[in-house]
């Protein structure tokens, strides 16, 4: 019996991950960091190499030193069935990115398919992490039954991972809730198991069935996206009516009913979930008759936001041919080297199908940013904030990276042709800007010094 042996273990678990992306190589040095013994699989054998030497191929603050804390108890190979053999529990962290408009489950489904290959019958509880459409738990199952050679024993789980890019390791030790959908006490058990030192702190541990823990992910993420765009609406709102939505948002805040978190008016949302989630929400809800368009309108408010900002810098500039552009900020959120969907890939687009020079910065993404937009004649890559400056008619924030929080505006204005700063992210209260700059941002007035 699988629980007689984790007991034996005393509570440490042998846990397989499928994927080591964000979510799966964050997941991992987690759960070694409970106690327990992880072995990861990913089929990017650049990835694998890296991690074979305790180095993270991704920027996420603090990933790097759980992975050199726990490297003991963490094994990383290119075969699942390695990994089908060594787990009690094995996580699919695989990603689930859009195709055409709908979720692409490939990458699922060929993790379901490789572990029902390994599969014997000695007990294994196998569990989605990867965001999925609602029932998507069905055919895991029917394709580990279908795939597999002998008799077999598992369950199948969900348990939708909320971390955020930028806060990974802060957001997995301390989450705001578990949700873990299962079909039976067993897996219930194993799962509490996983996660008994965040139970132990009092984490709210919610257990429904897979197809609620599915919904309650795409749930979340689309409200989340929802709030973005009602408040850059009011953003739109206050800026033609001088007044600052800043502190509209600050105001609204206060009502614990509303809440002052994700009121951040800007260029809208970005990155690899609120983009794609939403339109599988919205997708979700039409197959089963529902016209869920309140969600079709966040969405296009969040397209629209973007190109407000162009037409914005365009008012500045009057025309952005030939104008030497400087941009900080390319990541979709600061704290990342992501920049999947991030609203910098289509503001750097536009402005260079304009004709602008471009002038790009960014602490952590310029290597992911390099493979869309190779160093040409109009877009330069520049190694310090201040760099990309140089006889500068403008300066674009695009990410509010802390970095950018407190320049040296002397230093600035010295370098720039003209002192003018088109804020996407209103990282800057409006009485600190310094004399002789002209200050544009997000449902504010224009400041003029
Ligand atoms: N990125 C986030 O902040 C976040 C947060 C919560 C949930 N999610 C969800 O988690 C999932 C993973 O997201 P991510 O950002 O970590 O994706 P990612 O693209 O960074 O990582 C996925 C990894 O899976 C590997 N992979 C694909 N097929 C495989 C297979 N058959 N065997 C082994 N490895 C395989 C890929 O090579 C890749 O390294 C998605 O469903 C996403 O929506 C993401
Ligand atoms: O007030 C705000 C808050 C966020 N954003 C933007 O929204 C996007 C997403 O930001 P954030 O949610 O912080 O980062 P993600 O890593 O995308 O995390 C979201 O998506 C993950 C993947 O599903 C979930 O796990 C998280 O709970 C959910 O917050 C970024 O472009 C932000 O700039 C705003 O414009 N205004």
């Amino acid at each position: 019996m699988c629980v007689d042996v984790f007991s034996l273990r005393g509570g440490i678990l042998k846990i397989g991950i499928i994927g080591t992306g964000y979510v799966g190589l964050t997941t991992a040095v987690c759960f070694a960091e409970f106690g327990h013994e992880v072995m990861c699989s990913d089929k990017d054998e650049k990835k694998l190499k890296l991690l074979k030497k305790c180095k993270s191929p991704i920027y996420e603050p603090k990933l790097e030193n759980l992975l050199h804390k726990n490297f003991e108890r963490l094994k990383f190979t290119s075969k699942n069935k390695e990994v089908v053999d060594f787990a009690d529990a094995i996580f699919i962290c695989v990603g689930t990115p859009e195709k055409n408009g709908k979720p692409d489950l490939s990458q699922v489904e060929e993790a379901a398919r490789e572990i029902a290959l390994s599969l014997k019958n000695d007990y294994k509880l196998i569990i989605e992490k990867s965001t999925v459409p609602v029932n998507t738990y069905q055919w895991v199952k029917k394709t580990l039954k279908r795939y597999s050679k002998s008799s077999i024993n598992f369950d199948v789980a969900s348990n939708p991972e909320f971390l955020r890019e930028g806060s990974a390791i802060d957001d997995f030790m301390n989450p705001d809730r578990i949700i873990v959908g299962v079909e039976n006490k067993k897996a219930e058990k194993i799962l509490r198991k996983i996660y008994k030192p965040l139970i132990k702190k009092g984490v709210p541990f919610l257990v429904t069935d897979p197809a609620t823990a599915e919904i309650i992910k795409h749930a979340s993420n689309s409200f989340l996206a929802m709030k973005i765009s009602y408040i850059n609406m009011v953003a739109n709102l206050c800026e033609k009516l001088g007044v600052d939505v800043t502190t509209v948002a600050k105001g609204m805040g206060y009502d614990p009913r509303i809440g002052d978190k994700f009121l951040n008016a800007g260029i809208g949302y970005g990155g690899s979930c609120f983009p794609k989630d939403v339109r599988t929400f919205i997708k979700i809800a039409e197959e089963h008759g529902i016209n869920f368009s309140l969600l079709r309108e966040t969405e296009k408010i969040n397209k629209a936001q973007r190109k407000r900002f162009i037409e914005k810098v365009e008012n500045v500039l009057w025309i952005n041919k030939n104008k030497n552009i400087a941009i900080w900020g390319l990541s979709f959120k600061p704290g990342t080297d992501d920049i999947r969907d991030a609203p910098s890939i289509d503001i750097v687009s536009e402005l260079s199908k304009q004709g602008a020079n471009l002038r790009l910065y960014d602490p952590k993404a310029m290597e992911n940013f390099k493979k869309i937009f190779p160093e040409s004649e109009n877009i330069k890559y520049c190694n310090d904030k201040y760099e990309a400056l140089k006889n500068a008619d403008a300066l674009l924030i695009l990410t509010e990276w802390d970095e950018f929080k407190n320049p040296n505006f002397n230093k600035m204005k010295k370098l720039m042709r003209l002192p003018i700063i088109i804020d996407g992210r209103n990282i800057y209260e409006l009485d600190e800007i310094e004399e002789g700059f002209e200050y544009y941002s997000v449902g504010r007035r224009a400041v003029k010094k």
